[in-house]
This record gives C-alpha cells, structure tokens and sequence, in this order.
C-alpha cells in the first residue's frame, strides 16, 4: 500500500493525497505535463518534494538507499543506459545479490513475454529504441521480483509501454498484472486510454498537476476526457468492455 499525503512537487505536481492499494494496477492517466512522471519521482523518493509517503505505513524518507533498493523498483522516462553494456548485463542489474538458478528461470520467464533472447548477447547501443525499452522492463521488474526478493512492494513505472509495438505493449501490462496479483503495489502512466480501462485495476487521472478522478475504468468517462484532454468521445459499451472512441 501506498499512501500519498499531500504530496506536492514545487510547480508540478500537488497537493496529491490518496492510497494505492497493494495487489493491484493502478493505471495514471493525463495530459503532457500534467504532473504523472513529478508524481511517480515523487512517489519513489526520486525527486524533491512536500507531504509524506508512506509505504506499507512507512515513512519513505527513513528508509536508507539500499533498503529503497529492496523495497521500490522505478522505470524512469528516458533512462540512460550504460555505454557498452550487453543486454544480460543490463538485466543482471536488476537482480538483488547474485544471480542464482531462481533469478536465472525469472529471466527466463520475462524473456518469454518480452521475447528478450536475441538481445542479451548485443550491445546495448546497437539495440532500437523499443528493444532497450523492453530490457529495461524485464530490469526493473527483476528488482522486486516477489520470487526472488521478499522484501519487495513497490513498482512504479513511467510510460513502459513508450516506443513498444502492439504486442510487447501488451505483454508489457499481462506482466504488471501478474505482478500486482502476487501482491505487490503496481502503478505505471500511460497514455492509451482505451487500454488504461481495458487493465488498470484502479485509474488516476491528473490536470494541471491535480488529482480529477480515481476509481475503477469506468471514471474515464466522455466528460472527463472532454475536460481533462479536450478530445471528444463516444463510449461503445459491449459484453463488458468499453471502448472510447474519438469523434
Ligand atoms: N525538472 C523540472 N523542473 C521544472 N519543471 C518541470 C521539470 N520537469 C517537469 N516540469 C514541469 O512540471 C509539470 C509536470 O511535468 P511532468 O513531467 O510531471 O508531466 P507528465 O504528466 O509526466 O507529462 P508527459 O505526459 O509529457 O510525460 C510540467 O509543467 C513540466 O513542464
């Protein structure tokens, strides 16, 4: 669980106050600049900011580095990879401690979603944008593993599906769900709304740096869109599922 007291980031995000239920997705939604990437820094003790966080009741700011480490993951927009590393260099990053067989079968597993086995053995620099995007998924995923680290409670991710085709963009969500489910606290932004309610346990939706509306998908309604994004929508509505469609 993670529980937001007013957290504000000077000029960009806040007051936000609100809990992030453990075992589930919550999907962030909004605009450009409406604050989703200041919160999630924010929410993972990255950046600057007023109001408490607390995980598991915890303040976040009396954990130490390496204890943060073992607790949160974060995928950060527009990360920075290290020159000359190979693919499975990168992942081993993500593993806490040496790699052993279980850290080995959880590499194997998120390759198999992320189809990753032709990119280990390549240079990182030699690789496309949606190919590092997808090694640094798997990497920040094996940093709070449930099956490999007990410790882990936390993952946050700011726009993981960025540059991804159809499929890792999707392969890329059955894995947060699974994550989720297996109890930990997963929040991520994301800008397709239509899979944002199609996924997302619980939605967030910022303007300007403030929190409009949470809830289950059925909060991304035409109004809120045609408020929040100024785009108009219809709402298809079928055995369940419900598309937004532009106008
Ligand atoms: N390092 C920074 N210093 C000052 N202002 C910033 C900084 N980063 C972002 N901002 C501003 O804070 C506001 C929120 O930005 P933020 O990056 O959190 O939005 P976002 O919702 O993640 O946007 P996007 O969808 O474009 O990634 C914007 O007005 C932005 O210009």
């Amino acid at each position: 669980m993670l529980t937001l007291d007013k957290l504000t980031v000077e000029h960009r995000v806040g007051p936000v106050s609100g809990r992030l239920a453990a075992g589930r997705l919550t999907l962030l939604v909004g605009p450009n600049g409406s604050g989703k990437s200041s919160l999630l820094l924010a929410a993972a003790g990255l950046v600057t900011a007023d109001g408490q966080v607390r995980l598991n009741g915890e303040l976040l700011d009396t954990l130490d580095l390496a204890e943060l480490a073992r607790r949160r993951a974060m995928l950060v927009q527009h990360s920075v990879l290290p020159a000359g590393l190979k693919g499975y260099e990168l992942l081993a990053l993500g593993v806490q401690g040496e790699v052993s067989e279980a850290a080995c079968e959880e590499m194997a597993r998120l390759s198999a979603y992320l189809k990753l086995d032709t990119l280990y053995g390549r240079s990182l620099s030699a690789l496309s944008g949606g190919e590092q995007q997808r090694l640094l998924i798997a990497k920040t995923l094996l940093q709070v593993s449930p099956a490999l680290n007990p410790e882990a409670q936390l993952l946050l991710l700011d726009e993981p599906l960025a540059g991804l085709d159809w499929q890792h963009q999707l392969a890329t969500l059955r894995l947060l769900r699974h994550y989720a489910e297996q109890g930990l606290t997963v929040v991520a932004s994301i800008h397709d709304i239509n899979l944002a309610a199609q996924f997302g346990d619980d939605i967030w939706c910022l303007h300007k740096g403030q929190l409009v509306a949470s809830g289950g998908p059925e909060v991304l309604t035409p109004t809120l869109i045609a408020e929040v994004f100024e785009v108009k929508v219809s709402l298809l509505e079928q055995d369940g599922q419900r598309l937004l469609l532009p106008e």
